[in-house]
C-alpha cells in the first residue's frame, strides 16, 4: 500500500520471488504504471518483474493479501499510517516501512496500531535502504521487528533473497526510534556539511547523535544494543552521509539559506525528519531526556535560529563526560569500585 519510491522498490524486490500487488491511491498513476510496467514518477527507467501488478482497487488489494501466507506492507508516509492501518482487515498481518513519530500525537507505529488495529499482527521493517538501490537489486540488509516472532519469520519468507537480507528483531520500539531519530540527525549533518564545517564535525554529529538517539530509545523501553545495529547506527550512517537522502538534502538546502517552505518545494518527496523533529523533542522532554542536536534542528526548522547560530550555540555548551547513564534494562549495572581503588 503506497506507490512512492520505497513502497515500489520493495514491491519490485519481493516480486522477484512472489506475486505482489502494489496499491496506489491515484487511479491514473496505477493505470499508467501498469501500462508501462514501471513507476516513472519515483523510480524512472526501472522495469518491473512480471509478477508485480498495480491497482487502485482497495478491495482487490485486500483480497490479494488475505490468504494464509499473505502479508500487507504499508509504504505510505507516517502521516497516512493511521488511516491505512484502520482500513485493513481486522486480523491482518502487516509491516510498515514508514520512519517517524506521528505528528500531533507523537506516537510510534506500534502505538498507533494498538489503537486502530488491536487484533492485527503487526511489525516494522526498517534499516539502511535507499529505494533506488533496492529497486536495482544492489545488496541491502533490513530488519523485520515485532513482538510476534512468527510474523517476523513470515517477513523473511516473503522478502529474504540473494540481494536482500532480512534480519529479525523483537525490539520494535528500538527499531522505530532509530528510524525516526536518524532522519532528524541527517538534517543536522546536512546542515553541517552544507556549512563546510568539515569531516571532524560530521563524525562528532553522528556519534553524539547516536548517543542521544539511544538515550531516548532506552527511556522508551528499547534495548541499547538495537541502536548499535542496522536500524540505529547503520541507518544513521547511511542517511547522514549518503547524498541520496532527502533528509540530508533538507539540511544542505537550509545551510544554503533557503526557508523551509522553499526547501520542501524543491524536494518534491517526503522528508520525515521535518515532521518528526518536534515530536521527538516532545517525547524526550516528557521523559526528561536531553537531546541537544534535535533541539538545534527544531530551532533551524522553525526559523528561530540560523544554521550558523545553532552550531555556535551547540559548541558553546558546557563541557561534560562523554559516557552517559544510558543503560537498557537488560544491562547489568556495574558495581561501584571499592574504596581507594
Ligand atoms: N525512499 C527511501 O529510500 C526510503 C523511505 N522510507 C520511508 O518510507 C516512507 C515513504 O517514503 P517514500 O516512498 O520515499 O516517499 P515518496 O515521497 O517517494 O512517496 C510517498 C507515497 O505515498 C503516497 N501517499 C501519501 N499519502 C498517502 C495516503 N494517505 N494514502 C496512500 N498513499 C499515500 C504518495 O502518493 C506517494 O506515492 C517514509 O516514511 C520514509 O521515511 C524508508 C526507507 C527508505
Ligand atoms: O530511510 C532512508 C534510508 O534508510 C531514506 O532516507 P531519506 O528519507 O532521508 O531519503
Amino acid at each position: 500500500m503506497g506507490a512512492g519510491a520505497w513502497g515500489t522498490a520493495l514491491a519490485m524486490a519481493a516480486a522477484r520471488h512472489h506475486p505482489v500487488q502494489l496499491w496506489a491511491r491515484d487511479a491514473a498513476q496505477a493505470a499508467h504504471m501498469q501500462a508501462v510496467r514501471s513507476n516513472p514518477r519515483y523510480l524512472p527507467d526501472l522495469a518491473w518483474p512480471a509478477p508485480l501488478t498495480a491497482t487502485p482497487d482497495w478491495d482487490a488489494a485486500m483480497r490479494h493479501a488475505s490468504h494464509d501466507d499473505g502479508l500487507f506492507i504499508i509504504g505510505t508516509p507516517m502521516a497516512a499510517l493511521r488511516a491505512t492501518l484502520a482500513a485493513l482487515p481486522t486480523h491482518a498481518r502487516v509491516f510498515w516501512l514508514c520512519k517517524g513519530f506521528e505528528a500531533g500525537t507523537g506516537l510510534l507505529g506500534h502505538e498507533i496500531a494498538a489503537q486502530v488495529l488491536p487484533h492485527g499482527r503487526v511489525g516494522v521493517l526498517s534499516g539502511p535502504s535507499f529505494a533506488q538501490e533496492v529497486a536495482t537489486g544492489q545488496p541491502t540488509a533490513l530488519v523485520a521487528s515485532s513482538f510476534d516472532a512468527e510474523l517476523t519469520r513470515l517477513a523473511v519468507t516473503a522478502l529474504h533473497s540473494d540481494a536482500l537480507r532480512i534480519y529479525t528483531s523483537d525490539d520494535p520500539v528500538g527499531v522505530a526510534v532509530g528510524g525516526a531519530v536518524k532522519n532528524v540527525l541527517a538534517i543536522a549533518t546536512g546542515i553541517s556539511d552544507g556549512l563546510n564545517l568539515g569531516l571532524n564535525a560530521r563524525a562528532a554529529l553522528i556519534t553524539r547523535g547516536l548517543a542521544e538517539m539511544s538515550r531516548l530509545g532506552v527511556a522508551m523501553g528499547a534495548r541499547l544494543d538495537t541502536f548499535m545495529g542496522l536500524t540505529g547506527l547503520g541507518d544513521l550512517v547511511l542517511t547522514a552521509t549518503g547524498d541520496l537522502s532527502r533528509n540530508r538534502r533538507v539540511g544542505l538546502l537550509l545551510a544554503e539559506g533557503l526557508a523551509l517552505p522553499d526547501v520542501l518545494a524543491r524536494l518534491g518527496h517526503v522528508a520525515e525528519g521535518v515532521y518528526s523533529a518536534k515530536t521527538v523533542a516532545q517525547r524526550a522532554a516528557a521523559l526528561g531526556v536531553d537531546m541537544p542536536l534535535t533541539a538545534a534542528v527544531n530551532a533551524v526548522l522553525d526559523g528561530r535560529e540560523t544554521p550558523r547560530q545553532a552550531v555556535e550555540r551547540l559548541m558553546r555548551r558546557d563541557a561534560r563526560a562523554e559516557a552517559t547513564q544510558t543503560r537498557s534494562a537488560a544491562t547489568p549495572q556495574t558495581p561501584p569500585p571499592p574504596p581507594h581503588c
